[in-house]
């Protein structure tokens, strides 16, 4: 595996600021500020933030993720997908079982905000990284792997013209094998050895990770919940430069 600089380690992790107001955000900021990290916007601080929060961070040169995982009918995601879009976000996401056609509408949507250029990397949300296998199964109602399910959806959205998936990165093997190593994987539940599991079920060390080949790791709560979240940051960019 190539070894990776500090900047490249750190740009390859999402921080999930996932706070309750704009105030709560700019204090982890602050924080790791000066760290070339993506920076992840969720539901939670969208719906109380809003947009122009978002925008204001795009205009201090922050790289942002917008996570609101849409899944509505297809006209309604077209003109969702094209509000995030004219938003200026480098990424946002739409759920792979919303369908084709409803992925397909995203696309739609944010070729209507403007040039294909510097349009957004649109991705979709294949199985949560929360759902386990029994609950896929049991209460779900999917039958079959999680890995299955999640390679079905992989495939769905490369045909709709998405330019990767949202998935555990124990699934990013199988992902790149059936959609082509450009084919972006964005993984959440990433867990340093040792960190409390929350309500994560599929999940990998950022070094493990990393060694699967994910292009993107989200990470929140080992850092935002962390006594010095700085301090949880770099130990993961350090993992990340010296994992062989
Ligand atoms: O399948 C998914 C999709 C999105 N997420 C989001 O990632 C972060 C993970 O936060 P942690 O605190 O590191 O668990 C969070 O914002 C989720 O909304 C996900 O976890 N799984």
């Amino acid at each position: 595996m190539v070894a990776l600089t500090r900047a490249e380690a750190a740009a390859k992790v999402m921080v999930a600021l996932d706070y309750p107001n704009a105030a709560a955000a700019e204090q982890l900021l602050e924080q790791i500020n000066g760290i070339p990290c993506y920076i992840k916007v969720g539901m939670q601080l969208y719906y109380a933030a809003g947009p122009g929060f978002v925008e204001k961070l795009k205009s201090r040169g922050f790289h942002i993720f917008l996570d609101l995982k849409m899944h509505d009918i297809p006209n309604t995601v077209k003109g969702g997908a094209s509000s995030i879009a004219a938003l200026g976000v480098d990424m946002f996401n739409v759920h792979a079982a919303g369908g084709k056609a409803m992925m397909e509408a995203a696309m739609e949507g944010v070729s209507l905000a403007g040039s294909s250029d510097n349009r957004p990397t649109v991705i979709a949300v294949t199985q949560l990284t929360s759902t386990s296998q029994l609950v896929m199964n049991e209460e779900i109602g999917i039958p079959g792997t999680v890995e299955d399910t999640v390679i079905h959806y992989a495939r769905l959205a490369k045909q709709a013209g998405l330019d990767g998936v949202v998935a555990s990165p124990s699934e990013v093997v199988a992902i790149k094998a059936a959609c082509g190593s450009s084919f972006q994987t964005v993984t959440p539940g990433i867990r340093p050895a040792g960190a409390a599991l929350n309500d994560q079920t599929r999940i990998m060390t950022p070094g493990e990770a990393l060694r699967q080949g994910t292009d993107f790791m989200v990470i929140g709560r080992p850092i935002t919940s962390a006594p010095d979240p700085r301090q949880a940051l770099e130990s993961i960019i350090e993992e990340l430069v010296s994992h062989e």
